[in-house]
């Protein structure tokens, strides 16, 4: 199967070289044309723009920052509504709100192409592994065609209807691990500061009924200040900003999601939104200075 590949950060690069290694022919493009290099060396070709990309493949997905990004790679010049049309397939798999989804979705429609929004749940090692998990809502029939990118891509996909219900699901499960980081950050503070060991506090948790994956991976790296990311502390922030807005809209009260999200602003204003979402944890110290 050939497939394009629009963005080539921490999750595209990833993805894309899974795809590689599973057989699937791949072009690829990135903002920045310089990191396609790496994905060469796998054996993937370029693409010179998204439009590009579009027309050499029967389906293109995209793995980019933000809403802004999503958009300005299908709207702006060069893009993939210059190229898309019956019979091809786009599958946008950022993480973006349902209102941007919608938008994209209208467009591509409108030139005759199919759209699939595809947010995932996992991160740069679980993209690595191919083992992510999909939450796909858009046209049926591309689904049932991507599946076998997805295969790879995942260790399970859902189909999850119309358009923007894979955003919505996506928003509610980052504000959830948003908010959960902002908890553990927190207690691994509390132990330390009160005379705890929080080595001992992480063997605790991992024994007990809020045992997770999270705490067993970003725990030990956190208690040795070290936050290499991978998933990035900007975008993790954007997450509950559109999770918030979704609260907004249905007027649900989320205070836990609101002051989590105010942590990960502080956390921005303090120049961490490159690093790992986990550095949130560092404004726990820059803030208390007061003993
Ligand atoms: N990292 C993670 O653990 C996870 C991330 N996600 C989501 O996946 C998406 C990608 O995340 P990740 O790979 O970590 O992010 P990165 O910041 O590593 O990569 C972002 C990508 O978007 C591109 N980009 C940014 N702005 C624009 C623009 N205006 N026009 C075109 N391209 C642009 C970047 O290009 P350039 O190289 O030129 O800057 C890059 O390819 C995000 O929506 C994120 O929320 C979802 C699950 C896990
Ligand atoms: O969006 C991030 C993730 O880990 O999932």
């Amino acid at each position: 199967m050939e497939v394009g590949f629009l963005g080539l950060g921490i999750m595209g690069k990833a993805m894309s070289i899974n795809l590689l290694r599973h057989g699937f022919k791949v072009t690829v493009w990135n903002r920045t044309l310089s990191k396609c290099d790496e994905l060469v060396e796998h054996g993937a070709s370029i693409g010179e723009t998204p439009a590009a990309v579009v027309k050499k493949c029967k389906y293109t997905i995209a793995m980019l920052s933000d809403p802004s990004a999503a958009q300005s790679v299908v709207f702006d010049k060069d893009g993939v509504l210059e190229q898309i049309s019956s019979g091809k397939g786009y599958i946008d798999m950022s993480t973006v709100d349902a209102e941007t989804a919608s938008k994209i979705s209208e467009a591509i429609k409108a030139k005759g192409g199919d759209f699939l929004e595809a947010p995932v749940s996992g991160s740069k090692k679980p993209a690595e592994d191919g083992q992510l998990v999909i939450l796909a809502a858009g046209d049926k029939a591309l689904y049932d065609e991507i599946l076998p990118a997805f295969d790879v891509l995942g260790k399970k996909s859902f189909y999850l209807g119309e358009v923007g219900n894979g955003a919505k699901m996506k928003l509610v499960v980052n504000m959830i691990m948003g908010s959960m980081m902002n908890a553990f950050s927190e207690g691994l503070t509390l132990a330390e500061r009160s005379g705890l060991n929080p080595g001992t506090l992480l063997d605790v948790l991992d024994l007990g009924a809020i045992s997770n994956g999270m705490f067993k991976l970003k725990g030990p790296t956190m208690l040795k200040n070290s936050y290499s990311p991978a998933f990035p502390l900007k975008h993790q922030q954007k997450d509950m900003r559109l999770a918030l807005a979704l609260g907004d809209e249905n007027a649900v009260s989320m205070p836990v999601a609101a002051a989590a999200n105010e942590a990960f602003k502080k956390a921005r204003s303090l120049g961490l939104g490159d690093l790992d979402f986990s550095a949130v944890h560092e404004t726990l110290k820059a803030l208390d200075h007061s003993t």
